[in-house]
């Protein structure tokens, strides 16, 4: 009978796989003695002008080679070195040079050097201020640090909390925005940052600031205080109060460009324009007109100003692709625009300031700030997406002539040189008459232009500088006739809004209407008057993809009251209409404008269950929500013969009355059992971290005894049997390595974009090479990059 049973062969070298092992382990920690030797000796006064003279792992410079990094540059020089000595740093330099790789290298570094593995949890936390920025900052350390075995996931919101709560407890390096990491370091049992060794803090002038002040601060309560700090930004301040909030540790100041003469790079030409408010559409279609071979970012002051001038300008034609780009779009439209912008080579993208910091798109010839930033700073950033890395850019103000005087001042004490320039009268054309006909024939290009009007007319009242800013100075009527709209919008101002806040506040806080009530109360007030055939003309239905939307502003109802949850919704989807007298219930109640009549699930608890939409149907199918519907069970007790009663029944009346009133008693009943419940809740969040925390020490302790060649015989096998690689680098992290014999198996692949992870073939290629747990569906969303990242990494 053939025997069945493979015949196995003697390893060559009669070596046993622990000795292996444990030779290879020998290897690696002479190899980390050596590299902190020498990064203890590093001398801080010798400029280091190359990657390959700094004492850096192997991985790490394996990385940077693979990226094409081989010179530093000046931020860079300076800020490593200090960073691997494990100083806090407060690092400035120009925008474009190269400030992120003077954090990523010392975070890879500094863990390598520590032997961070997988059991010591987070080791290093990035803060970004905006989602694309995030995006863009763990792209740079998937590149540098593909060698390396650390696991990094991003954690920029909009994904389950449950689905990243799984995977974070195993991050050794985040990437966050600050309000998603405050939400898992709050609710995630599991999630622990007491052994956090660095934290980086990308724009930290901007998360500093208002708006993101209190996540930040929240953020840093939760922080050990043993660790190593770094702020970078181009715009970079010593303020004490914010190093103090932070605990620096006897920072080192950075600031490379401080001594130069200019605060913006040195190849970048900047220049303003005095355009009056009732001139700046002609101008800018003007100047695009007259540059149709460029790639150009035009920098707005609102969402809705970027909606306007995009809707209209494309009708316009001008010649070249247009984009458009704000915070309020969702997130996958966001990234596709920025890919686009990335990919074509003459194009046009109008923007908000979620692209003004941090954003490195490659050859942009022109940044157009059409309407005047909020400081210098803001200033500097927007430019700062041109002239990026020793490249050549060119910037222009338009600045209405009441602005001039005080922009120019805040700018020259910045160090920023700008020259005036003229439009060119020959070139100069007015699209005035269009955009009449155009909100004439179209009402709803007629109210996103009211809507853009009022929200430019609201970002000037509430700027801070009112040397530059002053409302009364700008000849808002005239701008409204430029805009082509019918006449000038009626606006309410609220006092003591803050443009920060509004900027960073999470969109359900965005909900009130910020059109006000004062544009709908116009409408009604119009239809009670008399209407001319003008009015009629507004008023005419359209039927494309924003009459929907239009027809709410006029069909306004006095019975209903709308909430605003999602602008770009607005316009593509129903608005939420609320009954005034079920405002309470607004969570649940999605009503549907139109459809099928709602169906009534009788029997459930004490109110019949209305099916009257898709978050109701949801809903029963979720067992916990429906026990909110049930009817709550009540206590009995059971008398001597075994007969059940209410529990009041067997009490005695006096001493329940002894005792307060029933109200008061039930309050205290409440209030005693919240108090409880939420004591349990900590307790049982100690409890997780805890056996957590044993878990880790045990797991540690296993792999120290392995190390020292000791087997332990209660091990999990960590690794396969047969494999001789280090067990850790099973969860390899950073997965873009491109390993040569690997790569020419593959078949060929398009170009990787800037946001985008790796294609489905390859990524089931790594699967197999690495052992990594992933969707299996191609990322479609920014949520689905953000889970396949953290299941890539981890
Ligand atoms: N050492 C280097 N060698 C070559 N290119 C580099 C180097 N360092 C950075 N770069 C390139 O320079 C560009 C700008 O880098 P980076 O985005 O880090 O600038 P930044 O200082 O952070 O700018 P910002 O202030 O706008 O955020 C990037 O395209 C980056 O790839």
């Amino acid at each position: 009978m053939a025997s069945s049973a493979v015949e196995r062969k003697p390893k060559p070298s009669g070596r046993s796989k622990n000795d292996v092992r444990l030779l290879k382990r020998k290897r690696d920690i002479d190899e980390y003695e050596t590299l902190q030797k020498a990064v203890e000796e590093l001398d801080l006064k010798a400029d280091t002008k190359d990657f390959s003279k700094l004492p850096l792992s192997q991985p790490t410079s394996r990385g940077l080679d693979a990226s094409h990094f081989k010179t530093l540059t000046d931020i860079q020089s300076k800020a490593i070195p200090l960073a691997l000595k494990g100083r806090d740093i407060l690092g400035a330099a120009k925008t474009g040079s190269g400030k992120t790789l003077s954090f990523i290298v010392p975070v890879l570094e500094n863990l390598y050097r520590a032997k961070w593995t997988e059991l010591d949890g987070l080791g290093a936390l990035i803060i970004s201020p905006t989602r694309e920025l995030a995006i863009q900052i763990f792209e740079v350390l998937r590149k540098v640090g593909r060698y390396h075995t650390f696991s990094a996931g991003l954690v920029i919101g909009g994904k389950s909390l449950q689905e990243e709560r799984e995977r974070l407890g195993r991050m050794n390096i985040l990437v966050c925005t600050p309000g998603r990491m405050l939400q898992h370091m709050d609710q995630t049992a599991a999630f622990e940052v007491d052994n956090l060794q660095m934290l980086v803090l990308d724009e930290a002038d901007r998360i500093m600031d208002m708006g993101f002040q209190t996540s930040v601060d929240a953020i840093v309560e939760h922080l050990p205080k043993q660790r190593q700090t770094m702020l970078f930004s181009a715009t970079q301040t010593k303020k004490v109060s914010d190093l103090a909030r932070l605990s620096l540790r006897d920072p080192e100041y950075v600031a490379v460009h401080e001594a130069a003469s200019h605060a913006t790079p040195t190849t970048l030409q900047q220049y303003y324009v005095i355009t009056p408010l009732s001139e700046k559409l002609n101008t800018l279609f003007s100047f695009i007109r007259s540059n149709l071979k460029a790639k150009i970012i035009v920098f707005m002051s609102s969402g809705k100003q970027v909606r306007f001038v995009y809707e209209s300008f494309r009708h316009m034609q001008p010649g070249i692709p247009l984009l458009h780009l704000h915070g309020r779009q969702k997130q996958t439209a966001r990234l596709d625009i920025t890919s686009k912008f990335l990919s074509t080579k003459n194009s046009c993208i109008f923007a908000t300031d979620v692209v003004a910091r941090g954003l490195d798109f490659p050859a942009v010839d022109w940044v157009i700030q059409m309407d005047c930033p909020e400081d210098a700073d803001t200033y500097i950033h927007r430019v700062g997406r041109t002239a990026r890395y020793e490249r050549a850019g060119k910037a222009v103000l338009f600045l209405d002539p009441s602005e001039k005087e005080g922009m120019l001042k805040r700018l020259e004490l910045k160090k920023v040189p700008v020259q005036q320039t003229k439009a060119r009268e020959k070139k100069q054309q007015s699209i005035q008459n269009q955009l009449q006909n155009m909100c004439f024939q179209d009402p709803e290009l007629k109210y996103i232009g009211q809507k853009a009007f009022v929200s430019y007319a609201k970002s000037i009242f509430v700027q801070k500088d009112k040397e530059i800013f002053n409302i009364s100075k700008y000849d808002l009527e005239g701008y409204a006739v430029s805009m082509g709209l019918p006449g000038t919008p009626k606006i309410k101002f609220q006092k003591g809004e803050d443009m920060k806040k509004l900027k960073n506040a999470p969109r359900a806080a965005l909900s009130s209407d910020e059109e006000s009530d004062e544009e709908n109360k116009g409408k009604k007030d119009k239809k009670s008057d008399v209407r001319t055939r003008y009015d009629r003309m507004f008023e005419r239905q359209n039927q494309n993809v924003l009459s929907g939307h239009y027809s709410k502003l006029v069909a306004d109802d006095d019975r209903h009251q709308h909430v605003d949850t999602d602008e770009e919704e607005d316009f593509l989807s129903v608005k939420r209409v609320v009954p005034v007298e079920s405002e309470s219930e607004s969570e649940d109640e999605d009503v549907a404008a139109s459809g099928p009549a709602p169906k009534l699930i009788a029997g459930i608890g004490k109110d019949p269950l209305v099916i009257d939409s898709k978050r109701r149907e949801k809903l029963l199918r979720s067992k916990k929500k429906l026990t909110k519907l049930k009817e709550k069970g009540t206590k009995v007790v059971f008398d001597e013969n075994g007969v059940p009663h209410q529990i009041y029944e067997l009490e005695d009346e006096d001493d329940f009355q002894q005792r307060g009133p029933a109200a008061d008693q039930r309050a205290k009943f409440l209030e005693e059992e919240a108090a409880r419940v939420q004591e349990a809740d900590l307790d049982d969040k100690q409890l997780a971290k805890q056996k957590k925390r044993e878990k880790r020490a045990k797991r540690k302790a296993r792999e120290a005894a392995l190390a020292a060649g000791i087997e332990d015989p209660e091990a999990p096998a960590l690794a396969d049997a047969d494999d001789d690689e280090d067990p850790l680098a099973l969860l390899a992290s950073l997965p873009l390595a491109d390993d040569e014999q690997e790569q020419d198996e593959r078949p060929p692949k398009r170009p990787k974009k800037w946001f985008e992870d790796d294609s489905g073939d390859e990524r089931k290629a790594k699967k197999k090479r690495a052992h990594i747990i992933e969707a299996e569906d191609e990322p479609e969303t920014l949520e689905d990059l953000e889970a396949l990242a953290a299941g890539l990494l981890t």
